[in-house]
C-alpha cells in the first residue's frame, strides 16, 4: 500500500506500509532516498537563519556532506579553516530550540486534542511527544521553524522503516523485539490520533487538515530520536530544573564520535538560556565537528539514530540467565555433572541477592562492552561452581561480581567459570543463521543500504561474542600459566 503524506506548499514524502504476517504487524517503510535528501530540494540557508535570529555561528563553519570509510553520515558541520580549542562555535538564543514544556506559552498546542494525546504518552515516549510538536510545526503554514524543518532529512534509516526481509536480516532477537514494539506503538498511536481527529472542524485541526499516519509519526519520532538533546528546561516552582528534550537547529548537524572535538554547553541564565557548542580540541581545516551522542550500544545507535558503529567498545549482547542453558553450556565445555538448574539453598539465596532468582528476577544479562561479562552472571557462576559456602561468604557481592578481582574463589573455580561463559558464547554464535564470512561476502556482492546496515549490525554482534571469547581465553591462559608456576 502506498501512502502519501503531504504538507501545504511543501514537497510530498512517500511511505509504504507492508503487511508482514497474519498477526497484523505492519512496518512502515521509507522510499529509497539518500540520507542527504532534505524534505524540500533547496531549503533556506540554516546558518543565515540562525544568525538572523540573533544566534552566533563561527565564521569558519559550513554544512557539507560527510562520508568516512564508505559510510555516509548525511550532512555535517565542517571547519573551513583551523579553529583553536575553546572557541565558541555556535550559540542559539532561547527562542530557537524547538521543545515542548507543559507550561510553555510558545509550545502550547493550538488544539487540546494534541495535548490530550501528548498526556497519554508515557514519559519514555518523549521522542513521540516532541515528534507531535515537530509534526504540528511542519504542517503549519509560515511556521517560525520552517527554515529548520525544511533542512531535516526526508527519510531515516532506523529499522522501523526496514522492509520485512531486512528486519529479519538483523538476526538478533532483542533488537527485533524492540523494532516490533516501536512499530506496534506507531500503529496503535496512529489509530488514537485518527480517533481524536476525526470529529474536528477544519479550523480546529492541529495538523492543518493533513492526514497523520504511522509513517508520518515514524518520521517525526525518528527525527527527534536521532537529533534531540536533553538540556535544562525552565526553572520549576521549587527552584529545580527538569531535563527537557529539545531540537537544537544547526547544533544538531554535528555527527557523532566517541572522540568528539566539540562539546555542548548550556549557558544558564534565568531569563535567557543559550544552547552552545564549543571546540573541545583544536579543529583542523576541513575536519568535521563531532559531538559524543553517548556511550551507547549499537542497539541504541541503530534504533534511535539509524547507524552502526564498527568495533563499538560499548556494544554488548543480551542473554537470558537460565539454569538449563548453563547446564547445556557446561556439558558443551566438557564439565561433568553440571547442576545449575538446582542450586543449594545458600547458592539460591545469593542468586536472589543478584536478582537472578526470587520474586521479580531480572534475567537479562549482558556480555561485551567495557565490563566484558556482566558482574551478576560472573558472580552467579563463581558461586554455583563453589562447593564451600564458607569461602564464598568471605567475599562481598561486589568482589564476586568483579572480573578484575582475580580468582576470589580459586583458580580452578575461575577457569571453569570462564570455560562455561566461552561455551555460552559458542551457543549464542550458533543461534545466528549465518557466519561472519558469509555476511562479509554478501556485503561484497552489493546489497541495498538498509540490508547493508542490518548485515553490519549482525556482524558487530557476532564480533562482540568473539571478542568476549578471546578475552576470556587470554585470561584462562594466564591463570593456567600462574597455576603451573605455583605448582
Ligand atoms: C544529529 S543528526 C546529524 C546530522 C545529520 N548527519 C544530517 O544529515 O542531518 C544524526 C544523524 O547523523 C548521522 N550520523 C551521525 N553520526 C554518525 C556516525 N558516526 N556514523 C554514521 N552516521 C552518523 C545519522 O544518520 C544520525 O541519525
Amino acid at each position: 500500500m502506498l501512502l502519501t503524506y503531504s504538507m501545504p506548499g511543501q514537497e510530498l514524502v512517500c511511505f509504504t506500509l507492508v503487511l508482514i504476517s497474519q498477526t497484523s504487524v505492519i512496518y512502515p517503510i521509507k522510499c529509497a532516498a539518500s540520507y542527504h535528501t532534505r524534505i524540500v530540494p533547496h531549503p533556506p540557508d540554516l546558518l543565515k537563519w540562525v544568525k538572523r535570529e540573533g544566534g552566533f555561528v563561527h565564521q569558519a563553519l559550513k554544512i557539507s556532506p560527510q562520508q568516512q570509510d564508505d559510510t555516509t553520515y548525511g550532512l555535517g558541520l565542517v571547519a573551513s579553516q583551523d579553529i583553536p580549542k575553546g572557541s565558541l562555535l555556535i550559540s542559539l538564543p532561547h527562542h530557537i530550540p524547538l521543545k515542548f514544556e507543559a507550561d510553555d506559552a510558545d509550545s502550547r498546542l493550538s488544539s487540546s486534542v494534541v495535548s490530550t494525546l501528548w498526556e497519554h504518552l508515557a514519559e519514555e515516549l518523549w521522542a513521540m511527544k516532541l515528534g507531535l510538536r515537530l509534526l504540528q510545526e511542519r504542517a503549519k503554514v509560515g511556521s517560525f521553524w520552517w527554515p529548520y524543518i525544511s533542512n531535516l532529512p526526508e527519510t531515516y534509516s532506523a529499522p522501523i522503516f526496514f522492509q520485512g526481509e531486512d528486519i529479519k536480516n538483523l538476526q538478533y532477537a532483542p533488537l527485533l523485539y524492540q523494532v516490533n514494539k516501536r512499530c506496534r506503538f506507531l500503529l496503535d498511536f496512529d489509530q488514537a490520533v485518527r480517533r481524536n481527529l476525526e470529529s474536528l472542524k477544519p479550523n480546529d485541526h492541529p495538523f492543518g487538515g493533513q492526514e497523520v499516519d504511522a509513517s508520518s509519526l515514524g518520521w517525526a519520532m525518528s527525527a527527534v530520536s536521532s537529533r534531540a538533546f536533553r538540556l535544562y528546561g525552565k526553572m520549576t516552582a521549587d527552584g529545580t530544573r527538569n531535563n527537557v528534550p529539545m531540537l537544537l537547529p544547526l547544533i544538531d548537524m554535528c555527527n557523532h564520535s566517541f572522540k568528539p572535538n566539540a562539546q555542548i554547553l548550556q549557558e544558564e541564565d534565568k531569563e535567557n538560556d543559550k544552547s552552545q557548542i564549543k571546540a573541545e580540541t583544536d579543529i583542523k581545516q576541513d575536519n568535521p565537528l563531532l559531538l559524543n551522542y553517548g556511550y551507547l550500544s549499537n542497539d541504541f545507535f541503530l534504533l534511535d539514530y539509524g547507524f552502526v558503529i564498527p568495533s563499538n567498545p560499548y556494544d554488548t549482547i543480551e542473554l537470558k540467565y537460565d539454569g538449563a542453558l548453563l547446564d547445556a553450556a557446561s556439558m558443551a565445555a566438557g564439565i561433568p555433572q553440571p547442576n545449575f538448574s538446582s542450586p543449594a539453598a545458600w547458592q539460591q539465596q545469593i542468586l536472589s541477592q543478584l536478582n537472578l532468582a526470587g520474586e521479580a528476577p531480572i534475567l537479562k544479562v549482558t556480555l561485551g562492552g567495557l565490563e566484558v561479562v556482566e558482574g551478576r552472571l560472573l558472580a552467579a557462576l563463581r558461586v554455583l561452581l563453589a562447593s564451600d559456602v564458607e569461602t564464598v561468604r568471605k567475599h562481598d557481592l561486589n568482589t564476586l561480581k568483579s572480573l578484575s578481582a582475580e580468582t576470589p574463589l580459586g583458580i580452578a573455580n575461575e577457569v571453569t567459570a570462564f570455560r562455561i561463559i566461552i561455551a555460552l558464547c559458542a551457543i549464542a554464535l550458533e543461534h545466528f543463521p549465518t557466519k561472519i564470512m558469509e555476511d562479509e561476502s554478501l556485503l561484497k556482492q552489493g546489497v541495498s543500504a538498509n540490508s547493508e546496515l542490518a548485515i553490519q549490525f549482525r556482524i558487530q554482534k557476532k564480533s562482540v561474542i568473539i571478542d568476549v571469547m578471546r578475552n576470556l581465553s587470554g585470561r584462562m591462559k594466564l591463570l593456567s600459566s600462574k597455576d603451573t608456576a605455583s605448582a
